[in-house]
């Protein structure tokens, strides 16, 4: 079992990886003042092994030999050996301590990685979403549709952020409204239920179009989410336009939902990749309506702010605050940083 280490700083430099699915982006801190150098994103699917991208993107370009390496990643961190959840590649610390010449490697999920990164965005880096610019010290949670549906709180306490990384897009999400009943009955259930992840995401956005679709008897023209946005966002076509309201209505539903468990008084965070792409869409009525109408609390709703996450590399940003200040995080190690 790897040695459980304290909440210490790990030694720079230090190489961040933000370790998607899709996309591995890389930089090094050289120290804990420095901005991040930053290397040009790669796609997963070009190198065989995490190692290898490291090597050729990262290594193979820099004098500079990072001494620790710290990794987000998208899945469970189980054991010496961590499959990544839609890719092929594992992470496996033990060898990159040995072949890569890192003394320590460290490896975190993503969307904690992506609550990190909240918890000291500036104004630049998030568009509200409502009236309220003003993100109080205070526990926030964020949340993600990307190509599955991530959450995580971050509980503020004794001056202290803490990450909660959690399963929480698979919550059961269900209808409410007139409408949603004449919908749901053409979503497909899975093993008898439907989850936030099955409506809050790429695919999500198919599985509510198509839905709509087959309550309107129409025959479903696309099938794929981008297209649905656009179409959508223009307002050319009248199901891809009900599912964009759908959307933003179920996201902010679940948004609510999670303010209220979290009692995120400093706001919840809209992340991932569609987040970014339906600004204008966001910003309408809709959204904020779902979000606060969560009588008898809708007082305290309508004072939680609501952002979306425009930093493009939110979760390296996050990493880069934890290894600047790992004391201002109550960061779990145990299982997680691995030593030469
Ligand atoms: N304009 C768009 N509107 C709606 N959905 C979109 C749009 N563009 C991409 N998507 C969907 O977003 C999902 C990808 O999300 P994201 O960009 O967050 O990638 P990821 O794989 O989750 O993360 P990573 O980039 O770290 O690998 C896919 O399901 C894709 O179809």
């Amino acid at each position: 079992m790897p040695k459980p280490l304290d909440n210490d700083k790990l030694t720079f430099p230090i190489l961040i990886g933000d370790i998607g699915g899709t996309n591995a982006r890389f930089s090094i801190l050289i120290d804990a003042y420095a901005e991040p150098k930053q290397f040009p994103s790669v796609h997963t699917a070009d190198f065989s092994t995490l190692d290898e991208a490291i090597q050729i993107t990262v290594l193979d370009k820099t004098s500079v030999q990072p001494r620790s390496a710290l990794l987000a990643i998208a899945g469970p961190i189980e054991g010496d050996e961590i499959p990544l959840t839609n890719c092929d590649w594992v992470v496996r610390p033990r060898a990159m301590i040995a072949d890569l010449g890192f003394a320590e490697v460290m490896v975190v999920n993503d969307f904690e990685a992506q609550a990190l990164a909240v918890a000291s965005l500036s104004d630049e880096d998030r568009a509200p979403i409502g009236n309220n610019n003003h993100s109080p010290v205070a526990s926030r949670v964020v949340l993600g549709p990307g190509t599955g549906l991530g959450v995580a709180g971050l509980v503020h306490a004794q001056h202290t952020w803490f990450p909660v990384p959690g399963e929480g897009g698979h919550v059961d999400i269900g209808p409410r409204s007139e409408r949603d009943f004449a919908i749901f009955p053409h979503l497909t259930p899975i093993e008898g239920r439907i989850s936030a992840e099955q409506l809050l995401c790429g695919r999500g956005i198919v599985n509510i179009y198509t839905a709509v679709c087959l309550a309107d008897g129409v025959e479903p023209k696309f099938t794929i989410p981008a297209d649905i946005t656009a179409t959508g966002l223009s307002a050319a076509d009248a199901q891809a336009a009900e599912t964009i309201s759908l959307f933003v209505t179920y996201l902010g539903r679940l948004a609510g939902d999670l303010a209220l468990i979290f009692m995120a008084r400093g706001g919840v965070f809209l992340s991932g990749g569609i987040s970014q792409k339906i600004i204008p869409a966001l910003q309408r009525p809709e959204f904020r309506q779902a979000f606060e109408d969560k009588a008898p609390h809708t007082a305290l709703m309508k004072t939680i702010p609501t952002f979306v996450v425009t930093h493009p590399l939110a979760a390296l940003s996050g990493l880069a605050a934890y290894a600047r200040t790992p004391a201002s995080f109550g960061l779990a190690t145990e299982g997680r940083r691995w030593r030469r």
